[in-house]
């Protein structure tokens, strides 16, 4: 398992063509770009955490049946003072970095506290983030890097911080249809308060505004005060609908005091965040119309969310569905000294992932008696008990045990769907299979082979679907079989059949999350991507003058 999680793994800055069995359909075009840890030993140092690992970012093209394959380390600052100082400089998540040990450290510490929230890592090895024209590695401090989706190579450092106030935000953020950009970030201490913050990232930019970049565009949406100055909730992600935002504060939580003293104790971030039981969730509905939260204050048990899956409105509620755990025991389990020979042993989960839908009443009867359940509908199970002084206790229904990675045709994201697509997971953290749930029949169909293990299974529609699972799911395997080369699998979204396979002859890593840009999209780049003279030679119908750029 050392082998899989903790070995580096060598950049394929060539492209690699993959060896393609059964049929890629004709109509997928396009590149499949994902990001996820990928170096976990500097020199002689070594990382803590899986989370930690330095962003690799890997690339599968699919033209006219065929498939390529590159991968490049993001050269990150983070990155770059690492690989020149030969050690681990910068801290991430589970490791606490000392950039100068020649250093007084009492100098060091001194410049530390007196920023309160030290320089976070731009080492982005979560998602990809498109912005306007632009693609992004993110992860969840205040640095995005700009990358060229086409070449893998790492452009501009951005620091959200010039455009609105956070210290932190999502990799997981949502796209409207005209493809604007709605984040999430905590602001830290600012002005006194600490303060979640909803922002919108336009687009496109009119034709007479003088700045150009998207980025410059950034409008805070809607902000919500924390419930605490010193300990904000932590969040991975959060859901939208037509007309809400959903935001879970949970119990899950950071302490800002041993953050801003982490680094002269030695500790890593990860022991600055807590989860605490005794607490509730609160969950917080915004209104996108007036921008403002519904008065109401909608609550449940502790947990800890990472992935929302989706959210929509029916029937005057509002749905959303998420991945919850009982307790912070996933981020644990990470650590790579947990993840070695004995990882059946070391790595099993206190609480196994579930898909929740809580539904949520968009219209309290004040007058409604207190205990009576204010969800009339005979299609959930899910519960919202009236309480006093316009409290809503909400009981979700339990819709399956033991998935996460959820993807969906993103056509119904904030809207009514009926289908996941998600890696099934049971007591450990590792994937086996990839699996269909529909929400409607709560049956669900899978695919999985042995030693095979799957990344995030992200689904793309077929041009011109009718159903919403007309298309197609792709995910790259890596086997822990040293015989077996890992692949990118393609199924049919609807029988969740295997259409194709393309086996690349590389060691590949196990990756976070990604996107797909299909090839209509290269069409908006001012510069056509060209197939450099590095490449393999082109097939008449791969040069980029037979094509439909
Ligand atoms: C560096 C850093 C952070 C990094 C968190 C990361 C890297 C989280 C990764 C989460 C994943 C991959 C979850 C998957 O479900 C914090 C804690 C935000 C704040 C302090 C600085
Ligand atoms: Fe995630």
């Amino acid at each position: 398992m050392d082998i899989i999680f903790g070995r580096n793994k060598k950049e394929q800055l060539e492209p690699v063509w993959a060896k393609v069995t059964g049929e890629i359909p004709t109509w997928l075009q396009g590149t499949l770009l994902r990001n996820g840890p990928g170096m976990h030993t500097v020199g002689e140092t070594r990382y803590n955490h899986w989370f930690d690992g330095l962003a690799l970012l890997h690339s599968f093209t699919i033209r006219d049946g065929e498939v390529y394959y590159r991968s490049k380390y993001l050269r990150s600052d983070t990155y770059k003072d690492n690989i020149e100082a030969n050690r681990i400089v910068v801290s991430e998540f589970g490791t606490m970095a000392y950039p100068d040990p020649c250093k007084n450290i009492f100098s060091k510490a001194f410049s530390y506290l007196s920023h309160t929230i030290p320089d976070f890592t731009d080492n982005c090895l979560i998602n990809i983030m498109k912005c306007g024209e632009d693609f992004y590695a993110t992860t969840e401090t205040n640095y995005i890097r700009k990358i060229n989706p086409h070449t893998l190579e790492t452009l501009e450092k951005v620091d959200y911080r010039k455009f609105v106030a956070v210290n932190l935000a999502t990799a997981h953020p949502h796209y409207d249809e005209a493809g604007n950009v709605l984040n999430m970030g905590t602001s830290i201490m600012d002005k006194g308060k600490t303060k979640y913050v909803i922002f919108k990232i336009p687009a496109t930019v009119p034709e007479d505004k003088k700045e150009k970049n998207p980025l410059k565009h950034t409008e805070v949406f809607c902000s919500i005060t924390s419930r605490s100055l010193l300990s904000p909730s932590y969040y991975h992600s959060f859901g939208v609908t037509e007309n809400y935002v959903i935001f879970l504060e949970q119990p899950f939580k950071l302490d800002i005091l041993k953050m801003s003293t982490a680094y002269i104790r030695g500790v890593n971030w990860a022991s600055c965040m807590a989860f605490h039981k005794e607490d509730k969730t609160y969950i917080h509905i915004i209104d996108q119309r007036t921008r403002k939260p519904v008065p109401t204050k909608f609550y449940t048990d502790p947990m800890v969310v990472f992935h929302h899956v989706n959210a929509y409105e029916e029937d005057g509620c509002l749905f959303f569905d998420v991945i919850a755990y009982e307790d912070s025991s996933l981020y644990q389990l990470f650590y790579l000294a947990n993840l070695n020979q004995d990882f059946e042993e070391n790595s099993r989960l206190t609480s196994i992932p579930t898909l929740r839908r809580f539904a949520v009443p968009l219209n309290v009867d004040k007058n409604a008696e207190v205990g009576s359940n204010l969800i009339k509908l005979a299609s959930t199970t899910a519960r919202a008990l009236k309480e006093k002084d316009d409290q809503v206790y909400c009981q979700p229904e339990l819709l399956y045990e033991g998935l996460e990675l959820p993807r969906i045709n993103y056509a119904h994201n904030g809207k009514r769907y009926r289908y996941i697509f998600a890696a099934e997971v049971q007591w450990s953290p590792i994937p086996t299979k990839i699996l269909k749930y529909d929400v409607l029949t709560k049956s669900s169909l899978k695919w999985g082979q042995e030693h095979c293990w799957p990344a995030e299974p992200l689904f793309v529609p077929t041009p011109g679907a009718k159903d919403e699972d007309d298309g197609i799911i792709l995910s790259a395997i890596v086997s822990t079989d040293p015989q077996k080369l890992p692949f990118l699998l393609i199924l049919d979204a609807k029988s969740f059949t295997e259409l194709a396979r393309a086996s690349i002859d590389v060691e590949m890593h196990l990756d976070l999350h990604g996107l797909f840009i299909p090839d209509s999209v290269w069409c908006f780049f001012t510069t056509i991507p060209t197939f450099s003279h590095h490449e393999p030679p082109l097939t008449p119908s791969l040069s980029p003058g037979n094509h439909h750029f």
